[in-house]
């Protein structure tokens, strides 16, 4: 068999990330060799013992949690926090037990880099929140982006509407000035976009089946699931919830899921439009030099096989 693929999730745990994490673990294609922690869905402290009790509920206490940033990457403190996406405890109000379990000492930046260091080219990290912590390894280690294998990251609005405001996507959102640092870095980066992921709904009636599996995954997310579809029934007219985090993880798993284009993608800082990405196709050789032009490439999904992810998803996800 070949080696399985190692991989570090960067989260905020939340719901769509739960489901993402349950599903890595479900995935024998993969290894989970870490959790870090970000803020996004919840503040970071929260995230933390949110992912100690995912590890705890999937009897995988052997996998370590590094605790990330509490703060943007230019220390800004005022965080836009998504509780009323995911529930104020993150995790479908179900006002669950605190974990046994505590963080590792390293710093979620720390551990990336030491990963990195001990595999080099081998690590992907899924990075499924703001990207602060990705970009602190970057900017403390100058060969974070040569060692590392590949940035897998869910974030951006690839020319549609974000989900914060019409410009911005939630996780670049809570960290642009982060974003851009790791966009423009040079490590081999893919984004997978809500361009992307809203093609990606898990439908009422897959919800029931879930209901139905006595897996022991599919009735944890059955009972945590009922504040994301409340919330999606509201803010949408979907019949359904995105499956944001999870298309992120299987695209990170199986590369062949999505199809990408390449080119420099750009963050929007300030304005109106802060956080907004903007990718440059390298076709036309514009007469001005211009932000995007000595930039390295990276790689944005443009297309998904939908009914490949959400059957992966239901597959691997009922029968546990
Ligand atoms: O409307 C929203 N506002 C803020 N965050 C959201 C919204 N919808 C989903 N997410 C969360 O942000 C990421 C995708 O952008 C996902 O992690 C999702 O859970």
């Amino acid at each position: 068999m070949a080696e399985r693929k190692k991989i570090i999730i960067d989260t905020d745990p939340g719901i769509d990330d739960a489901m993402a994490i349950f599903l890595a673990l479900k995935s024998p294609e993969v290894e989970v060799i870490g959790l870090s922690t970000i803020y996004g869905n919840v503040y970071t402290t929260l995230a933390t013992k949110n992912a100690l009790h995912l590890l705890e509920i999937a009897e995988r206490t052997d996998i370590p949690v590094a605790e990330g940033s509490h703060v943007t990457i230019n220390k800004g403190t005022k965080l836009r926090i998504a509780d009323f996406v995911h529930g104020t405890d993150g995790l479908g109000n179900q006002n669950f037990p605190p974990p046994k379990g505590k963080p590792i000492e390293l710093s979620a930046a720390d551990f990336l880099i030491q990963q990195a260091n001990l595999y080099p080219g081998k690590v992907t990290v899924v990075a499924l929140g703001p990207l602060t912590n990705v970009a602190l390894a970057i900017q403390s280690d100058p060969s974070f982006v040569k060692n590392i294998g590949q940035i897998v990251l869910l974030g951006g609005a690839f020319a549609v509407n974000g989900n914060v405001n019409p410009a911005a996507e939630a996780n670049i959102f809570g960290d642009p000035e982060a974003a851009d640092i790791v966009f423009t870095s040079g490590a081999d980066v893919l984004a997978v976009g809500i361009n992307v992921t809203h093609q990606v709904v898990l439908t009422d009636a897959d919800r029931d089946k879930l209901a139905e599996s006595n897996g022991k995954f599919a009735q944890y997310l059955n009972k945590i699931l009922d504040v994301y579809f409340s919330y999606h029934h509201d803010a949408y007219s979907t019949k359904g919830v995105y499956l944001h985090d999870p298309t992120a993880l299987l695209a990170a798993v199986n590369p062949s899921l999505i199809t990408c284009t390449e080119g420099a993608v750009r963050v929007q800082t300030t304005g109106i439009t802060r956080g907004l990405t903007l990718f440059y196709n390298k076709q036309k050789r514009f007469v001005e030099v211009t932000e995007w032009s000595d930039k390295p490439s990276v790689k944005v999904a443009v297309t998904v096989d939908a009914p490949a992810v959400v059957k992966l998803v239901m597959e691997r996800l009922t029968h546990s």
